[in-house]
């Protein structure tokens, strides 16, 4: 089937943002990546590759970086959102005294934000006036940009409030290597793939301090538990955290090495402190942020998040993880299938 060629703009170099501008570039689209480095971008289009994201690939001749935001919006009319959490506003601040017409706003980042506890796609909308923001799509699941770039089988969603609009950015981005399926809500996709790095966090400290299988399968089960419970109180569909963005994206973030959240917790299992590995790992760790994001909405909306309340006191309360891990186990007893019926009818 002949694929109908667009221009698209990713705004954010870092790994997700070169994968996915490689995916679309792999589609034959015309593909701007930009950069808030210039000597980054002079970089990739030099070389062909991003030395310091993703070093072992190369990028296609349909890919080109920017650093001059305005040139690379310039007749665009979708744009990939592709920047930590924490620097969204300000990248949404620049981006719109640069646009002169409608734009569908693309987002794939995780994260909600703290102080606010707004997800993604609310502050792009508060951020983006009504003339220049056509909708928002949601871009969500299990997907290391390591294994993107190798052309490994992936799987993905895109959610959006309009069906045709996400059914045109699932067209944009589907390829044989890279399946895009499309889910209506947007809540819970942006909970699931928000909360997934909360529970990786403490699946590497529990790597860390040396448990096994056991304690992984616990974190993983009893983690989607509490972040559907949240989920649901919030609006979104239970059923969506049985999906890709929900267990799906908890499997790999809570198992893979590629996982910088995951990776983030085994130093801390071992003891490292958590401003120097954040320090050494010189990229986005959105777990920690979402950590306290979290922690604030199960205190506002009275959801009980047992390993989030945790983890929250081992990130910024230097409680040993091991200590923390002791308390979780020492709770009072309580029963599995009255927790899931709760969150099935949104108690
Ligand atoms: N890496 C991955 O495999 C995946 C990442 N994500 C999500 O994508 C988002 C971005 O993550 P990564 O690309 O992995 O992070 P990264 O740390 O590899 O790259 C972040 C990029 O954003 C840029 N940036 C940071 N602050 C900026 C600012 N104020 N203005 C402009 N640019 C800025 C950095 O220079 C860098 O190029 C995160 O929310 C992450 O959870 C989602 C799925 C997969
Ligand atoms: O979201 C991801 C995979 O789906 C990436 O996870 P990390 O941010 O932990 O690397």
């Amino acid at each position: 089937m002949q694929m109908e060629q667009k221009k698209v703009t990713v705004l954010g170099a870092g790994s997700w943002g070169t994968a996915l501008a490689l995916v679309l570039a792999d589609n034959g689209h015309e593909v701007r990546l930009w950069s808030h480095s210039k000597e980054q971008a002079e970089s990739i289009n030099a070389t062909k590759k991003n030395e310091k994201y993703l070093p072992e690939i190369t990028l296609q001749d349909n890919l080109t970086a920017y650093s001059d935001l305005a040139d690379s919006v310039r007749n665009i009319t979708t744009i990939v959102v592709a920047v930590p959490t924490k620097a969204i506003r300000e990248v949404l601040r620049k981006l719109v005294p640069c646009l002169y017409q409608p734009v569908t706003i693309v987002h794939v980042s995780k994260g909600i934000e703290p102080g606010t506890l707004k997800r993604i796609s609310e502050m792009i909308e508060e951020e983006m006036p009504e003339n220049v923001l056509e909708e928002v799509v949601v871009l969500s699941g299990p997907s290391h940009a390591e294994e993107v770039c190798l052309r490994h089988p992936t799987t993905v969603v895109v959610s959006s409030k309009n069906l045709e609009k996400a059914e045109e950015i699932q067209d944009l981005f589907m390829n044989q290597h890279f399946r895009v399926y499309t889910n209506p809500d947007v809540i819970g996709v942006e909970i699931g793939g928000a909360l997934k790095n909360i529970i990786a966090l403490a699946a590497g400290i529990s790597d860390g301090l040396g448990y096994g299988d056991n304690v992984k399968a616990a974190l993983i089960t009893r983690g989607l538990a509490e972040i559907a419970r949240l989920g649901t109180k919030l609006g979104a569909n239970p059923l969506t955290f049985s999906g890709l963005t929900g267990i799906g994206d908890l499997i790999v973030t809570c198992t893979s090495v590629h996982s910088r959240n995951w990776r983030t917790g085994n130093m801390l299992g071992k003891g490292k402190k958590l401003n120097e590995i954040l320090e050494e790992m010189g990229q986005a760790v959105e777990g920690v942020r979402t950590t306290e994001a979290a922690q604030q909405m199960a205190t506002e909306y009275g959801v009980n998040m047992p390993i989030t309340s945790s983890l929250y006191k081992v990130l910024f309360e230097n409680v040993p993880p091991k200590y923390a891990v002791e308390k979780l186990m020492s709770r009072d007893k309580t029963h599995e299938m009255e927790d899931l019926v709760n969150i099935l009818i949104n108690e």
